[in-house]
């Protein structure tokens, strides 16, 4: 857009750093510090009540935290020259029902001092062309999550700040949102940042996550990182040109080995180095050695369950799922 280059827009850094936020007798947010990178969609991830949409609230300048600061290149929102240029945000989406998605783009874009023809580019991005016409008071949830995207994307902004985007979305939109955000990132190097409590919605997205549990940080890192990260005791996948006798030495070392038709080895309650040494012992040769990569949901669950537990003030339990709302 406007800004007269064309490869497209700057790279900018989000660094959050020692946010805390606390309403009443509720700690909504904790001491909770991470970085997001530009050319890259990075998930915000925690279960309901976890801290995302105060967090991202802070960040967007529109919540004053407790203490911590939220910059972008170094800049709080606040002090941002072009706000709108920098940032684009999708927090809730609420629309004049009469207007059309059209019109409701063109006042932001008179507001904000962008041509009102952005407004048609936009909604061609999003996929409303067609539909930027009509009432928005008619858009199906899906479609209102749509138009506040183009809302968003106006001052064609370096970086991307949604709140649980892909809420109301059938399968075909979230497809194109998960397309879509990932071009924004890595064909246009903006910076993206995107909520969700769905682990598997952002593993698809995600290049990286930071998942939060009620109010603190939890982890943050790419999923790969997160995924080797989630691999204790479970099931570990072997080739060899040995497997039977692959077998029989796991069965001596205790571990429920079996092998299948095409010679793949699966071994229960296991890890690859445990494998790996008891293999090496007794010199069965190995082609392939790896964890069946499915701890991640778990891993995810037992995590910020952990969390939740802390949040409500008792020591930490067994994994539990409860949700902060019980914390007084
Ligand atoms: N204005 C407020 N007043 C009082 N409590 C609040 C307020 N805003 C948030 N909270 C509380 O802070 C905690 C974090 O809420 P928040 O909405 O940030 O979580 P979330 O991770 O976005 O959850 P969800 O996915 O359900 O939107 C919750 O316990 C919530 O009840």
């Amino acid at each position: 857009m406007p800004s007269g280059t064309t490869a497209g827009p700057r790279p900018v850094r989000i660094e959050v750093s020692g946010l805390t936020k606390t309403f009443g007798t509720v700690r909504a947010v904790s001491d909770l510090g991470f970085t997001v990178e530009p050319g890259s969609v990075t998930g915000f991830l925690g279960p309901n009540g976890a801290g995302k949409t105060t967090t991202l609230r802070m960040v967007l300048g529109l919540i004053t935290p407790d203490t911590g600061t939220a910059t972008f290149d170094g800049v709080p929102y606040g002090a941002l020259r072009e706000p709108v240029r920098t940032v684009g945000a999708v927090l809730e989406t609420a629309f004049h029902p009469a207007r059309s998605g059209r019109d409701h783009l063109r006042v932001y874009c008179r507001a904000a001092g962008i041509p009102v023809a952005r407004a048609d580019e936009v909604l061609e991005r999003v996929g409303l062309a067609t539909a930027g016409r009509r009432r928005a008071g008619g858009y199906s949830l899906g479609m209102r999550q749509r138009l506040a995207l183009a809302t968003a994307l106006l001052g064609d902004p370096p970086v991307l700040v949604l709140d649980e985007p892909a809420n109301g979305l059938d399968p075909e939109g979230i497809l194109w949102l998960r397309g879509f955000l990932r071009h924004l990132a890595h064909d246009e190097g903006r910076t993206v940042l995107v909520s969700s409590h769905l682990l598997a919605e952002m593993e698809q997205t995600a290049d990286r996550v930071v998942i939060v549990g009620a109010g603190r940080l939890v982890r943050q890192g790419s999923i790969a990182e997160l995924r080797s990260g989630a691999q204790g005791a479970g099931t570990v996948l072997v080739r060899s040109p040995e497997a039977d006798r692959l077998v029989a030495v796991l069965a001596t070392a205790g571990l429920a080995a079996t092998r299948s038709e095409d010679g793949l080895v699966t071994v229960e309650g296991a890890t690859p180095a445990l494998v790996g040494a008891r293999a090496f012992a007794a010199q069965v040769e190995l082609h392939e050695l790896r964890a069946e990569s499915t701890g991640l949901e778990d891993l995810y669950f037992r995590l910020t369950a952990g969390q939740e537990q802390f949040a409500a003030g008792s020591p930490a339990g067994p994994a539990q799922y409860t949700t902060q709302g019980a914390a007084r």
